[in-house]
């Protein structure tokens, strides 16, 4: 362990009551990054970021301003900016996972390994035809910071035309590309090249353009030239406008670190004492009195227990999680609720529907001629294009995965060795939705996600492109050192053969959104400030709401969801 990471834990530990200050102090010191006088002012922050919390949940209230439910993405976004916004409000922030102790997930480099653990949600997609009835999984994270604890580190930020087509669907232009630019500049530390125009600096988010990318990422980049296709310096900024653009990707990673959205947002609001963060905490219910929001049910510590919203309660918990949350509350199709015996509070028949996913195709694989160590979160290049200008969207995206990234079918059909990377071909710009619909009206039971992956023929055929333009890139000169031979698919495929590796290799970003779409009109389930249609004081922050996905992977959208309902929520007070 190096003296940053031995100085991250003891932070950690400090703040979750694992060590004293006494101890913070002489371990801090004893990594030599820092002196005892700034060691003193570090434990200051934490210790009181700690006594804080510890207080706070030790004397729980029955009401809180604002009862937000999750804090991945979207909710510490939300909470943090709230919080320094609004000192007058109380808010209280319940999580059904514990805290971000884990290496693995302040370890970009392991960040798989949280999969399958109490760190994830662990959904499963039921068997989907379009993927020749294989049954993906849609993994969601269970921690505070949520997805942004467990992920890829991946920062890239939605394309102007997918703002602006949220901005036409809610009939609000704040929506659009011009504000989310204002909002997400605003949250950012960019750590590249200066560009005004483009990139912000001193926000709470450190970003980051891969840090010493391997020779192989760079021959990746050169053999894109050499085919033609635009490479760009940052693949945020004139990337987001154009559609077009490949090059390094952006990371939240500093000094080898994961740096959470709980990193960038809720850990410098812990010490206020308007904020109470509840862990291993699971809402089952929002309560209801008539058509009004009153609070949530939830368990803790196995028991029972109710907090209730002077304010609103806003539900920020995630592609899978709100859904079931809404229909557990008797918010949904009535038929549906019906069903399982939950009585309709408001028939919402749009809860669930809507859902989207990009497709990650693994994959075309490549034998390196040596032995591979995966830099940052072993996906270090990427990038985006559209075939036909005309097109709103991109149709073409890669990924290069510096491990033998492939599909349960195609790692068994073609057995790669350990030393081969992947170009992998994404479906970024899916048109096929599917639906989250309850298994029951058991809160501990996970709900049915039905995606329908590639049900829609458009999307093959764009996977096809992509999987033809990712052999090209692998076959260029540039690409030569690193390449003894093609491992997967080793041969053009055509027709129904180039189709069925499409399906066969389909798996997912985990990018679950869209369940609770916005929109103006009556059968959306959120309307442009986020309310759910139908009940006051309910309004839901999250992956959810998107009418569409993003273009791109998606946390730096919700990270702009929660900002975005912060100020939402700023404004509405003020006028109250
Ligand atoms: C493995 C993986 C890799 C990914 N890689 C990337 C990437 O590199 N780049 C990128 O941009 N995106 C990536 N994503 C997607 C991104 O992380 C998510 O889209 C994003 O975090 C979603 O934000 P959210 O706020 O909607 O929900 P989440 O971040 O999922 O947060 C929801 C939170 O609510 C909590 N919750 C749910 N139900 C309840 C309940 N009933 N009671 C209390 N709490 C509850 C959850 O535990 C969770 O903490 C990845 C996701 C995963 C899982």
């Amino acid at each position: 362990m190096d003296n940053d990471d031995q100085l991250d834990r003891l932070e950690r530990s400090l703040i979750t009551g694992r060590i004293n200050r006494r101890a913070f102090i002489a371990g801090a010191v004893a990594t030599g990054l820092v002196s005892s006088t700034s060691a003193q002012a570090l434990a200051d922050d934490l210790d009181q970021a700690r006594i804080t919390q510890d207080r706070n949940t030790r004397a729980l209230k029955r009401a809180y301003d604002y009862v937000v439910v999750g804090a991945g993405s979207a909710g510490c976004a939300l909470v943090g900016t709230l919080a320094k916004r609004d000192p007058s409000a109380q808010i209280l922030l319940i999580e059904a996972g514990g805290w971000d102790k884990a290496e693995s997930v302040n370890n970009p480099g392991l960040w798989f390994t949280n999969l399958g653990t109490e760190r994830d949600w662990g959904d499963v997609a039921i068997p989907s035809p379009g993927v020749n009835n294989r049954a993906i999984p849609e993994h969601t994270g269970r921690v505070i910071g949520g997805g942004s604890s467990i992920n890829a580190t991946i920062w890239a930020r939605p394309f102007k035309a997918d703002l602006d087509h949220w901005a036409e669907e809610s009939g609000d232009k704040r929506w659009g590309y011009r504000h989310g630019l204002e909002l997400l500049k605003g949250a950012e530390d960019w750590q590249g090249k200066p560009n005004k125009k483009y990139r912000g600096t001193g926000g709470p988010v450190w970003v980051q353009p891969s840090a010493d990318p391997l020779p192989l990422a760079t021959a990746a980049l050169d053999g894109m030239r050499e085919v033609g296709l635009p490479v760009l310096e940052d693949l945020n900024g004139e990337r987001e406008v154009t559609g077009n653009g490949f090059g390094y990707m952006n990371q939240i990673i500093k000094d080898g670190r994961r740096q959470s959205m709980a990193r960038a947002f809720l850990y410098p609001v812990l010490k206020r004492d308007n904020v109470t963060v509840l862990a291993n905490t699971q809402v089952n219910k929002v309560l209801l009195r008539g058509k009004t929001a009153v609070g949530v049910e939830c368990v803790r510590n196995g028991r029972k227990r109710v907090f209730r919203a002077r304010g609103e309660v806003i539900l920020s918990t995630g592609g899978f999680n709100t859904p079931k949350l809404l229909m557990l509350s008797g918010i949904g199709k009535a038929a549906h609720l019906r069903d399982h015996n939950i009585n309709v509070e408001v028939h919402a028949p749009e809860v669930g529907e809507n859902v989207q996913d990009h497709i990650l195709h693994g994959g075309c694989l490549y034998e390196s001629p040596a032995p591979i160590q995966p830099r940052n979160s072993a996906a270090n290049v990427s990038g985006y294009y559209k075939t036909d200008p005309s097109f709103e969207l991109p149709d073409v995206s890669l990924v290069q995965i510096e491990i033998p990234y492939a599909s349960e079918v195609i790692a068994a059909q073609y057995a790669p060795p350990p030393n081969t990377w992947a170009l992998c071909a994404g479906l970024v710009a899916p048109k096929s939705r599917g639906t989250v619909r309850l298994a029951s009206a058991n809160p501990g039971k996970r709900p049915v996600v039905d995606m329908k992956f590639l049900s829609h023929p458009d999307d093959v055929a764009a996977l096809e492109r992509s999987i033809e333009i990712a052999r090209s890139v692998a076959a260029t000169a540039a690409m030569k050192p690193h390449v003894v031979r093609e491992v997967a698919p080793g041969k053009t495929l055509v027709g129904a053969e180039l189709a069925n590796f499409v399906r066969n290799g389909a798996t997912t970003y985990f990018h679950s959104s869209g369940a609770c779409r916005m929109g103006k009109d009556d059968r959306a389930v959120v309307d442009a400030e986020l309310r759910v249609n139908g009940v006051n004081n309910l309004r839901i922050a999250d992956s959810t709401i998107m009418p569409r996905i993003v273009a791109v992977p998606t946390m730096p959208a919700c990270v702009l969801i929660g900002l975005r309902m912060a100020e939402l929520l700023t404004e509405s007070r003020r006028a109250s």
